[in-house]
């Protein structure tokens, strides 16, 4: 088939994101090899595979209460730890090593640490592409891997860790792939972004290649600006927003900080952007966002890189947020509690 000229694929992540990209890259017939954080998950995952379940209902979220599976597919990648591909990345031929590497980990695990481990296991002609959400990863990946080997994308999937080997497959949504640097021009580099894309869609996910990426992430981070830190402030499931008049207050404000922002940046966000915004609520409206998610269990949350990705852009160019502010004060405070 025309554009899919076989590419070793590596994930990086093995949480719900690259549990479900893998398991999708596997069924459609695609080389990917999954690599873990721990060497107990990878030695999970290749003796007893990865399992997903795919939801009823395609551009729903599947209900907390858990909606019958439509599939519940078994598949069994190759997975490695991050320390493991390191040291196979030190000894291995060039042509051993990946052609396109999936970053599926939380901006929290984004360090200038594992980021030298990382550039190390990308050879040359490799490209990177960063599904985080949120903003600030980009400038810290390009200490470390040259611009021209990076690549964004933007997803509306949805998924859920059930499990160290179990994914549920929760929202089927769009995904936008770019370059934030208008460098990836030469006739190669579009061939290139255009296979990855093909490989994206052969797997299922609805792919374009976007010419305004920033736009594309900066529609997203609007998104989980306004519904994260107040669900997980609130402690209250996202469609319950909508139906706090206070609460929608307090969405109101965060959306029109944002926007004055954005528009002092220069960055295009979509005209219909509240209505897009109170849709995700209603089409979400029983899940708990990733941020509550993550306050719930006690794990750091990405709110550094989604209210304080604002924030910073906000603090150099001067536009004030003060009710982004309080947001960031108050998830800083729960995190500070499991401190104490
Ligand atoms: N889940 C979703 O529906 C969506 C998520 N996103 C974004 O995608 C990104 C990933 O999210 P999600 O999959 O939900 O997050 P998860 O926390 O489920 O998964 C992240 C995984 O990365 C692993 N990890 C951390 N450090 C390393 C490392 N050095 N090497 C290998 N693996 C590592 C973690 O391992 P361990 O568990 O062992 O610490 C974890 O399994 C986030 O930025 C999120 O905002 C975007 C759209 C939708
Ligand atoms: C869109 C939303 C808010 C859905 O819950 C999300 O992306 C998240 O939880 O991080």
């Amino acid at each position: 088939m025309e554009g899919r000229i076989r590419m070793k694929l590596r994930v990086i992540g093995a949480g719900a994101m690259g549990m479900l990209l893998t398991a999708k890259l596997a069924i459609s017939g695609a080389e990917a090899e999954l690599v873990t954080r721990t060497s107990e998950q990878a030695l999970l995952i290749r003796e007893q595979g990865l399992r997903m379940n795919a939801y009823a209902a395609p551009g729903n979220f599947a209900d907390e209460s858990g909606r019958v599976a439509e599939a519940d597919i078994h598949v069994y990648p190759a997975a490695l730890s991050f320390d493991e591909a390191a040291a196979a990345a030190s000894v291995a031929n060039p042509a051993e090593l990946p052609d396109v590497v999936l970053l599926m980990v939380k901006q929290t695990a984004i360090t200038d640490d594992m980021l030298a481990v990382l550039s190390r296991q990308l050879k040359p002609s490799a490209r990177l592409v960063c599904f985080q959400n949120g903003i600030g990863h980009m400038e810290r990946l390009r200490r470390h891997i040259p611009a021209a080997r990076l690549l964004t994308a933007v997803t509306t999937e949805g998924a859920r860790r059930l499990s160290p080997r179990h994914v549920a497959h929760t929202g089927v949504g769009i995904t936008w792939l770019g370059a934030e640097e208008a460098i990836h021009t030469t006739e190669n580099d579009q061939a290139l972004v255009k296979k990855i894309q093909n490989m994206l869609s052969h797997a299922g996910f609805s792919t374009s290649v976007s010419n305004d990426i920033t736009s594309k992430v900066w529609n997203k981070l609007m998104i989980n600006a306004v519904i994260n830190p107040l669900t997980a402030v609130l402690q209250v499931p996202n469609g319950l927003l909508l139906e706090l008049p206070a609460a929608k207050a307090l969405m109101r404000s965060l959306y029109e900080e944002g926007r004055m922002l954005a528009e002092r940046l220069g960055i295009e966000l979509a005209p219909d952007l509240w209505e897009q915004l109170e849709n995700v609520c209603r089409l979400t409206s029983g899940n708990h966002s990733s941020m509550l998610q993550d306050v719930q269990a006690r794990r750091p949350t990405e709110a550094g890189a989604i209210t304080g990705g604002l924030l910073h852009k906000a603090r150099e160019t001067g536009v004030p947020m003060p009710v982004h502010e309080t947001m960031e004060q108050l998830i800083r405070s729960i995190e500070q509690q499991w401190e104490l």
